[in-house]
């Protein structure tokens, strides 16, 4: 099959997206998405993305990982197919679409490079010895860790997903590190099998990790600092929920072009 592809990135975090509105993309398998995704042998990417109708919504955001399986929610990737959303002209500034996580709403600038993407609500968060475990959408575990520029997050990440605790359905492994400003994150992600530029998710994870683990409540706004960028997350907590929680960030094209799969 001959397809038109899309390619964008949201700080550093990058998938593939494919318009499948006319729904001409059908069941794809494992080995075809890992070998799009592959930076060697494929177009290269964190993940892939099919935006698709659904009654009621804007769009249905469906997303694989790069090893080909079909994910959980993805935040960089979210906001990525919001912008591609007004690149097609299915949205202009504000959309409600469905992804695996349920309903999400989102704002796009003008310009269409910097998208605020509401998350789920979330309210619990559990510990695993010094380290918070938490579902954003996606699994996450969230570390606090020293000198974070130059720790091994590949293998220290590596090892955590890979324990019998975490083995068979994975984790996304964040490290954190308090800044002047906000907080330095770093993540091992599942479904990569890799440390990546950004994780949606993840920085979404530790925004909230952190709030708990610095007993604040109220209205709060956390930046944080990334490999590929800066994101910025903000939510209402009553000291038993988090909710309004908003994923802000940039969301670039970066090439398009057409590929057999
Ligand atoms: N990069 C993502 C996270 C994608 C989902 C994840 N790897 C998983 O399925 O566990 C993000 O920005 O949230």
């Amino acid at each position: 099959m001959h397809i038109s592809f899309y390619k964008y990135q949201g700080a550093g975090n990058d998938f593939i997206l494919i318009d499948n509105r006319a729904g001409t993309v059908k069941g794809l398998d494992k080995q075809s998405v890992a070998k799009i995704c592959d930076r060697r042998f494929g177009i290269g990417g964190d993940g892939l993305m099919l935006l698709e109708n659904e009654p009621g919504f804007d769009f249905k955001m469906v997303y694989y990982n790069a090893d080909g399986n079909e994910g959980s929610m993805c935040g960089n990737g979210g906001r990525c197919i919001v912008a591609f959303a007004k690149h097609l002209g299915v949205i202009t500034d504000t959309t409600k679409f469905l992804a695996t996580d349920g309903v999400h709403h989102a704002k796009i600038s003008e310009t269409g490079n910097w998208v605020s993407l509401q998350m789920i609500d979330v309210a619990t968060i559990n510990k695993d010895g010094d380290a918070y475990v938490l579902n954003t959408g996606s699994p996450h575990y969230v570390a606090l860790a020293n000198n974070l520029e130059v720790k091994d997050v590949y293998n220290e990440g590596y090892a955590i997903r890979n324990n019998p605790t975490y083995k068979q359905d994975g984790i996304n492994v964040n490290f954190v590190e308090k800044t002047d400003g906000g907080y330095f994150v770093r993540t091992f992600e599942r479904g990569v099998e890799n440390e990546t530029y950004a994780c949606g998710t993840g920085v979404t994870a530790v925004a909230l990790a952190m709030a708990k683990h610095n007993h604040q409540t109220g209205a709060i706004t956390t930046p944080v600092k990334v490999l590929g960028g800066d994101l910025n997350i903000r939510f209402d907590y009553d000291g038993s929920t988090f909710s309004n929680i908003f994923l802000e960030g940039p969301a670039e094209l970066v090439f398009e072009g057409e590929i057999d799969i």
